[in-house]
């Protein structure tokens, strides 16, 4: 069984899993401020009159967990042991997850999120121990809806130490399609704001650096997953089906990505790099 570093707590893994089941429903209108706000942030296009379709995963926007100020854990997210379990080990990442779509949500429309905690399971990986904790997301609309339907797979890892370090992965291939973003603090403040994320490893430069070890501002796995599947609509002309990811490396404020996309039949590949770097974000969009 996995085990963080000496000196952390023990893994009570029985104790992790009797967090499967809990759940936590909010709702939440699509405004068609919140629509231009989106939509200016991430470079796409809206319509905000009532009933447009809202653009793509506008949902990972609404209904956040609104935690107090006194219920934040030191990482700036609500602290662990209420929906989420108490994992011992400190440093989270949004590993990947899965989208279906089912409708557009609609501008003007009260939106509904029902998460569910579905797994939590320990593995040993080349960093480390990790536990990951998946959820389940139901997104529904006005009499119930259904919109879509999320997989969200979040990680926990022990401190940064430099014992830590992994062989250089190989650089990442050139896809056929490539559109460049460039990750200002900027464009991570407002996705933090946006999705009313506390996350202090996205916009706390000193506390990203000191505290968790990286080396500059960490791009958000949401906001790339959000960049790549808007691409792959644009490419075919139509919102996926549905749309798979994995984060297997991370992205910094201190260099540009460059999004690829390679097309085969009804499915897109693409993958998320910066420069001469390796794959930080896999996607599958099927059509
Ligand atoms: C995920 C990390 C820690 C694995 O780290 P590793 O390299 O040590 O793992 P590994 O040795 O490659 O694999 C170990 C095991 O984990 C599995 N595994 C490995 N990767 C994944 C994955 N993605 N999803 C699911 N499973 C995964 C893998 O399949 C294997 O399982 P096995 O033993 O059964 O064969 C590492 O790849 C990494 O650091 N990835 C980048 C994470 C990242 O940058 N995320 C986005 C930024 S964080 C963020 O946005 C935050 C936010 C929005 O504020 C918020 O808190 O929600």
């Amino acid at each position: 069984m996995p085990q963080p570093p000496t000196g952390s707590a023990p893994i009570d893994l029985a104790l992790l899993r009797g967090w499967i089941g809990r759940s936590d429903t909010a709702a939440e209108t699509v405004t068609p401020e919140l629509a231009r706000r989106f939509a200016a942030t991430l470079g796409c296009g809206c319509d905000p009159a009532a009933g447009a379709a809202a653009p793509l995963l506008i949902h990972l926007c609404i209904a956040p967990p609104a935690a107090a100020m006194t219920d934040l854990g030191r990482d700036g997210h609500p602290a662990k042991g209420g929906f989420l379990p108490p994992v011992p080990l400190p440093r989270r990442m949004w590993a990947g997850g899965a989208f279906t779509f089912h409708d557009a949500p609609r501008i003007g429309e009260e939106i509904t999120r029902r998460s569910t905690v579905t797994d939590v399971t320990l593995k040993q990986g080349r960093t480390g121990p990790l536990c990951f904790v998946t959820v389940q997301h139901e997104i529904t609309g006005p009499d119930a809806r259904p919109l879509l339907t999320e997989r969200q797979d979040i990680v926990y890892r022990s401190e940064a130490t430099d014992t830590a370090a992994k062989a250089a992965p190989p650089a990442a291939p050139a896809g056929h399609h490539q559109r460049r973003i460039t990750p200002t603090p900027t464009l991570l403040f407002r996705y933090s704001a946006l999705t009313f994320n506390g996350h202090r490893i996205h916009y706390d430069a000193p506390y990203a650096r000191q505290v968790e070890g990286y080396p500059g501002l960490v791009v958000h796995g949401p906001m790339l997953a959000t960049l790549l599947c808007h691409f792959a609509a644009d490419l075919h002309g139509q919102p996926p089906k549905t749309f798979h990811f994995r984060s297997l490396s991370t992205l910094f404020d201190d260099a540009d990505i460059i999004l690829h996309a390679e097309a085969g039949g009804s499915t897109l590949r693409l993958w998320a790099a910066r420069d001469g770097g390796p794959v930080a974000m896999d996607a599958r969009a099927e059509f």
